[in-house]
C-alpha cells in the first residue's frame, strides 16, 4: 500500500470555499482513466515510483480490458498556479464510461458541480459523450470542455475544438487541449476546475444529509460506502440511518481517499469520503441513498435514488453438476459487491441445476461470467441471453417472462417487450448502411441532425433484443469502427412474438428455446436443426430434429440410425484391446447427457449456445 505523503492536509471539515468537486465524463477510451493518474501525479497524492497505469482501477478485469466498472473517488489537493499560497481541496470522481453502467455516472455526478468533458482530439464527439453531456446538463453542472491525445499525429485539436464549442456553448478557444499521456495541458485544466467549478453550498448546521454515490465490498473492511455530504456533518462512531430503508448503523469508521483511505473523525459540507458500518453487503448501502444522523436525522431524503434494474437474463449452469453449491456461493460473493446482480435458481432438463441470472446489459454479463470462471474456477455454459417479456392473456392474467422456456401456453393476447431510444453518431458517407441495419432490427426512425459536414447523429427506437447481442459489433464493423452508440430504455412496445421450441425424439429442449418475432422464427429454427444434426451422433434409432412454434413444427432433420459396435473392427482374440474400446466408449458415454431419450454430447449444447447464431433475435450472440 502506498504511503499517504505527508503535505496531504488535515482532512475533516474543509472549508467548502475552498472545495471542488467534479468529475471526469467522456466516451469509453477517449482517457479519464489516465487523466486520472496524471492528476494523482501532479498533485502529489501519489509518488512517482508507486505510479501505475490505470491506477484506480483496482479490478483485475478492469485493469486487462483497460475499463472502468467502478467509480472511484479522490482528493486532491492543488495550489492554483496564480496564486500558491491558496491550497484548494478538488475531489475527482472517476466514472465509468460504459452504457451498462450509466446509472453509475449519474450518481457520480449528482455528487458533483462541475464536469471534465474529455473528448479524444483524434476521434471527435462520440454517441456516449453527448449521452454524458446531457446527463451533466440535467444536473446543472459546470462543464469544462477538454480535448485530449494532442500529441496524436492524427489529433484534428481545431476541428473539434469547434464542434465541441458548438455542443457546449462556448468559443473554441475556451475549449483546453491537453495530453493525459504527456502530462501537457493538465496543470492548466486543474486551474480551470479551481477558476470555474462553484464551490459547494450546503447549510452547515442543517441536519446531516449525505448522498452515497458509490459502495464496495471489502473482504476485510465489509463495505465501503462512498459519499458525498451536502448538509451538516457526519461524526465517527455517531448512528446513522440510511433514508430509503430506515436501517441504522454505527459509523464505526469516517474519511476521505487520497488515494488510499485515510481516516478522520468526521466529514463536513461539500466533503467527499467514505464510511464503513460494518454491513455486510452493498445492498443495504445502495447507491442513490441518502445517509442523515439517527439522532436528529434530516426529514427529507436528497432526490435520485433508482433500483438497478436488469435488462438481460442468462441461463448459468455449471459443466459439471457436482459445482453447483460452488456457483451459488459464488454468486451469493459477488452479489456482496454489486447490487444490480439478481439470480433464482432454475432448473434446466437439458443442463442440469444452475441459475438465472439478471444483468444490467452484455458488458455486465461477459464481465461476471468471466469474474465466476477466473475468480472462482468455474467451468460454465451460459445460455443465450434474452430480455424480459410481458405476456397479456385473454383471460386478464399477465406473466412476465424472463425465460423462454417459461413463455405461457394458451390464449395470448399481447406481448411486451423492452424498446430502446439508440443515438448513433458516425461520419455521413455511413448514414445509408447504419438506415439498413437498424430497419432490418425493427428500428423506427426518430431523428438525425449533422454536429458538422461529416458527422451525423442518428436516433432510433429500436427494441432491446434486436441490440443486446451483436448490434454494436455489426454497426462497427458496417462503418469500419467510426460509429459509436448509446442508448436508454424508454419502456415497452406490443410485438408478435413467438416462442420456437426445439424437440429432440418428440421432447423440448429447454436450453434451446428462444423468443423472437414471427418473421425470424422460422429463419432460426431452420439453421438450430441442421445444426443439431451436424451435432448429435447417431443413436441407435432414428432421431428427429424439429423446430416448433406450439405445436406447429416448422423445420426438420433427422438424425440416422446406427448401431455402434465398436468391437466391430476387433477381429480375433486381443482382448485387451477389446477392453480398452470397451472403456473408452463408457468414457465418451459419461460426457453425454440424456434429453427424454436421446443422448446428447454437452460439447453439442456448448457449441450451440455458444454459437455466434445461437440467439434469440436470430443473429447471434456477441
Ligand atoms: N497518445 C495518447 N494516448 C492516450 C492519451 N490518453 C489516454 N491514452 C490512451 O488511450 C487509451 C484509453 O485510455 P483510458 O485512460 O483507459 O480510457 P478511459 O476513458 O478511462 O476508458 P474507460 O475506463 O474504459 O472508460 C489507453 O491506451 C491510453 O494509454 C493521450 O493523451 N495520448
Amino acid at each position: 500500500m502506498p504511503a499517504t505523503p505527508s503535505h496531504v492536509p488535515e482532512p475533516s471539515r474543509t472549508d467548502p470555499a475552498l472545495i471542488r468537486n467534479f468529475c471526469i465524463i467522456a466516451h469509453i477510451d477517449h482517457g479519464k482513466s489516465t487523466l486520472a493518474d496524471r492528476m494523482l501525479q501532479l498533485t502529489g497524492v501519489v509518488e512517482q515510483r508507486q505510479m501505475r497505469a490505470q491506477y484506480l482501477d483496482r479490478m483485475d478485469i478492469e485493469r486487462e480490458r483497460g475499463i472502468t466498472i467502478k467509480s472511484q473517488a479522490v482528493r486532491l489537493p492543488w495550489a492554483p498556479t496564480h496564486d500558491k499560497g491558496s491550497t484548494h481541496i478538488l475531489n475527482m470522481i472517476d466514472t465509468p464510461g460504459h452504457v451498462d453502467f450509466t446509472y453509475e455516472v449519474s450518481r457520480s455526478l449528482a455528487a458533483c458541480e462541475g464536469t471534465i468533458l474529455l473528448v479524444d482530439a483524434a476521434q471527435g464527439i462520440e454517441a456516449q459523450t453527448l449521452a454524458n453531456l446531457y446527463l451533466a446538463m440535467e444536473n446543472d453542472l459546470t462543464i469544462i470542455p477538454v480535448l485530449n491525445k494532442i500529441d496524436l499525429p492524427a489529433a484534428q485539436p481545431e476541428k473539434f475544438a469547434e464542434e465541441l464549442a458548438n455542443l457546449v456553448g462556448c468559443e473554441p478557444d475556451d475549449v483546453l487541449k491537453v495530453s493525459a499521456k504527456t502530462g501537457l495541458g493538465v496543470e492548466a485544466l486543474l486551474d480551470r476546475a479551481v477558476a470555474d467549478i462553484p464551490a459547494p453550498v450546503g447549510v452547515k448546521d442543517a441536519p446531516a444529509r449525505a448522498m452515497i454515490f458509490d459502495s464496495v465490498y471489502d473482504s476485510y473492511r465489509g463495505v465501503v460506502t462512498y459519499v458525498r455530504v451536502i448538509d451538516g456533518q457526519l461524526n465517527k462512531r455517531e448512528r446513522i440511518r440510511m433514508m430509503s430503508t430506515g436501517a441504522t448503523h454505527e459509523l464505526l469508521e469516517i474519511g476521505t481517499n487520497s488515494p488510499e483511505m485515510l481516516s478522520s473523525d468526521g466529514l463536513g459540507v461539500g466533503e467527499v469520503g467514505y464510511l464503513i458500518t460494518g454491513v455486510k453487503d452493498v445492498r443495504q448501502s445502495k447507491v442513490g441513498d441518502t445517509i442523515t444522523s439517527q439522532h436528529k436525522g434530516a426529514e427529507e431524503a436528497l432526490g435520485g435514488y433508482k433500483e438497478p434494474k436488469p435488462m438481460v437474463f442468462s441461463g448459468l449452469y455449471p459443466m459439471d453438476g457436482s459445482d453447483y453449491p460452488l456457483l451459488r456461493d459464488a454468486l451469493d460473493k459477488l452479489q456482496l459487491n454489486d447490487a444490480a446482480l439478481v439470480y433464482e435458481p432454475e432448473t434446466s432438463a437439458a443442463l442440469g441445476f444452475g441459475f438465472r441470472v439478471g444483468f444490467l446489459g452484455l458488458l455486465h454479463l461477459d464481465v461476471i461470467r468471466e469474474r465466476l470462471e477466473r475468480e472462482f474456477g468455474l467451468d460454465l455454459i451460459a445460455t443465450a441471453p434474452n430480455v424480459v417479456y410481458r405476456v397479456n392473456m385473454e383471460d386478464g392474467a399477465e406473466h412476465v417472462v424472463t425465460n423462454p422456456s417459461e413463455f405461457p401456453e394458451g390464449k395470448i393476447d399481447k406481448v411486451f417487450e423492452p424498446v430502446v431510444r439508440a443515438t448513433i453518431l458516425a461520419p455521413t458517407e455511413f448514414i445509408g448502411a447504419i438506415m439498413e441495419l437498424c430497419q432490418t432490427r425493427r428500428g423506427t426512425l426518430l431523428g438525425m441532425d449533422y454536429l458538422s459536414e461529416d458527422r451525423v447523429e442518428i436516433r432510433y427506437t429500436l427494441p432491446l433484443a434486436e441490440i443486446v447481442f451483436d448490434f454494436f459489433d455489426q454497426l462497427k464493423s458496417k462503418t469500419r469502427g467510426y460509429a459509436s452508440l448509446d442508448y436508454e430504455p424508454t419502456g415497452e412496445q406490443s410485438s408478435s412474438l413467438v416462442k420456437v421450441d426445439i424437440l429432440l425424439h418428440g421432447d423440448k429442449v429447454d436450453a434451446f428455446s428462444v423468443i423472437t418475432h414471427k418473421d425470424q422464427a422460422y429463419a432460426y429454427g431452420v439453421r438450430l436443426v441442421a445444426k443439431l444434426r451436424e451435432l448429435i451422433p447417431r443413436q441407435g434409432f432414428e432421431v428427429p430434429v424439429q423446430a416448433a412454434i406450439g405445436s406447429r413444427v416448422i423445420a426438420r432433420e433427422t438424425v440416422r440410425a446406427i448401431r455402434k459396435d465398436v468391437l466391430a473392427k476387433c477381429y480375433g482374440g486381443d482382448i485387451s484391446r477389446k477392453r480398452k474400446l470397451l472403456e473408452k466408449q463408457k468414457e465418451g458415454k459419461k460426457r453425454m447427457k440424456m434429453v427424454g431419450s436421446v443422448e446428447v454430447p454437452q460439447e453439442a449444447f456448448i457449441a450451440v449456445l455458444s454459437s455466434d447464431e445461437s440467439a434469440g433475435s436470430g443473429k447471434g450472440k456477441k
